[in-house]
């Protein structure tokens, strides 16, 4: 007798896996290190930007006083007293019609509070002359014009991308406060499953959850412990999860969570007395996805189908994995666009369609042959058509809900 299940909608799950989420402990790790973790705490201007007033050109430092009444036909001499580059203070204070000759990101010295590019000037044997007034504070780059110091310059949980780095280091902080990773197994099972290096017998496929899942993780900076089980054997898939969860947070299994014969994920959470947070979805494909609990660890049951696996890891376990990693928004972002072909199925359920998307033109469309067993629809996807349940007949020029799962470069076929 198949027990029954009962699915729970998309949003409730997820909810139920991000209530039984923690955040990962916070660890130090060196600026160097730092790209991809996300902020554990606010980071505060630890000083002024710019620290000083500066020249942003190269140029002459003068009193701006001294300039008044320069023309064409009154060209006005200065005498150049000193000479700074970046890096160097003047030791001088200017007196009238004195000028120290600055380089860009030089301290502005005592006395002057204006900066004459070189290309305003005409050299002299003292110095130079030239033949325009300037106003105080022209040409200064002023202490604090950026940021004060105290101000909240990013707020904890923020993403670390090369431009953080550079506000990190700016402010000193040569170690920067993250939260830990989670270290996460990957379990991919199916006597079908064979490595890529094997040759293909008859009934066997390549193992392509495997590789994917990894590098959904890769992505957001986990590197897995990848266990190779390649035979539906529920006493070995048992020790192997027992044997995963003596040193993980998170076991992600890909396959066996449907009521086939072999299918022994269900009975596996049974004899690990895991908490079964939901066991069906309201969802296409990836209705059987199945997360379960044992204390704080999570245990992902993804489905064995590449585009219902796929969609289970970026619906439950990345925003899972995002809030223990301190990230301040843990969900991909949802923009409403306009599909530009038929989609005429049913959808009992919330259906996800993995879809090209065009961000400049604002349109989507699938990504070509898109049932739960497809995987190039994947790789030419960049987001997910979501189609709410008890719906049909998505036409083009329909306005549809697309979740964005990727950015980066638009694959083109
Ligand atoms: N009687 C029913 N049958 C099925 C149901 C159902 O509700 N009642 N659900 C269907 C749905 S929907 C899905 S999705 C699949 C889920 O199956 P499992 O999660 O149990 O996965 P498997 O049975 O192990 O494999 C399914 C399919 O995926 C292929 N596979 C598995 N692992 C991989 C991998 N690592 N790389 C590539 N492909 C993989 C496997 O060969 C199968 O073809 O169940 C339906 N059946
Ligand atoms: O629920 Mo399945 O994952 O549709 O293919
Ligand atoms: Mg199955």
């Amino acid at each position: 007798m198949l027990d029954k299940r009962t699915p729970l909608p998309v949003d409730e799950a997820i909810a139920r896996c991000m209530a039984h989420t923690q955040s990962a402990p916070i660890i130090t790790v060196p600026l160097a290190d730092s790209l991809n973790f996300y902020t554990a705490e606010d980071t505060i201007a630890t000083y002024d930007i710019p620290m000083f007033n500066k020249s942003p050109y190269d140029g002459y430092a003068v009193r701006s006083a001294d300039t008044a009444g320069a023309s064409g036909d009154n060209r006005i001499s200065f005498r150049m007293i000193d000479h700074i580059g970046a890096g160097a203070v003047s030791r001088e204070a200017l007196q009238q019609n004195e000028a120290v000759r600055i380089m860009t990101g030089a301290p502005i010295p005592q006395g002057a509070d204006a900066v004459v590019m070189l290309e305003q000037t005409v050299e002299t044997a003292e110095g130079f002359t030239l033949r325009k007034s300037f106003s105080p504070g022209e040409n200064i780059s002023v202490q604090g014009e950026e940021c004060r110091q105290g101000e909240l310059v990013l707020s904890a949980g923020t993403l670390i991308t090369p431009g953080v780095q550079a506000v990190l280091a700016t402010f000193s902080y040569s170690m920067v406060n993250v939260r830990k990773k989670p270290d996460v197994a990957l379990i991919s099972t199916g006597t079908e499953l064979t490595s890529i290096d094997e040759p293909l017998l008859p009934g066997k496929i390549r193992n392509s959850n495997g590789p994917m899942i990894a590098g959904q993780l890769a992505d957001l900076g986990i590197k897995p412990t990848i266990y190779q089980v390649t035979a539906d054997d529920y006493e070995h898939l048992l020790a192997i999860m027992r044997e995963a969860l003596q040193s993980h947070d998170i076991i992600i299994t890909t396959g066996g969570v449907s009521v086939g014969d072999y299918d022994y994920m269900p009975k596996i959470y049974n004899a690990l007395k895991a908490d079964i947070l939901f066991n069906k979805v309201a969802m296409r494909p990836g209705s059987v996805t199945t997360v379960a609990a044992l204390g704080s660890q999570l245990l992902f049951g993804l489905s064995g189908n590449p585009s219902a696996c796929y969609t289970g890891f970026e619906l439950f376990a990345k925003p899972v994995i995002k809030k223990m990693i301190g990230a301040s928004q843990c969900y991909a972002p949802i923009i409403e666009v306009k599909l530009t072909e038929d989609f005429l199925k049913a959808n009992p359920f919330t259906r996800f369609i993995r879809a090209e998307l065009d961000l400049i033109n604002r349109t989507v469309r699938p990504a070509g042959f898109n049932k739960s067993n497809a995987v190039i629809a994947i790789a030419r996807s960049n987001s997910m058509i979501m189609l709410p349940g008890g719906t049909r007949g998505f036409k083009s020029g329909d306005r549809v809900k697309v979740i964005i799962t990727r950015l980066t470069d638009v694959t083109t076929w």
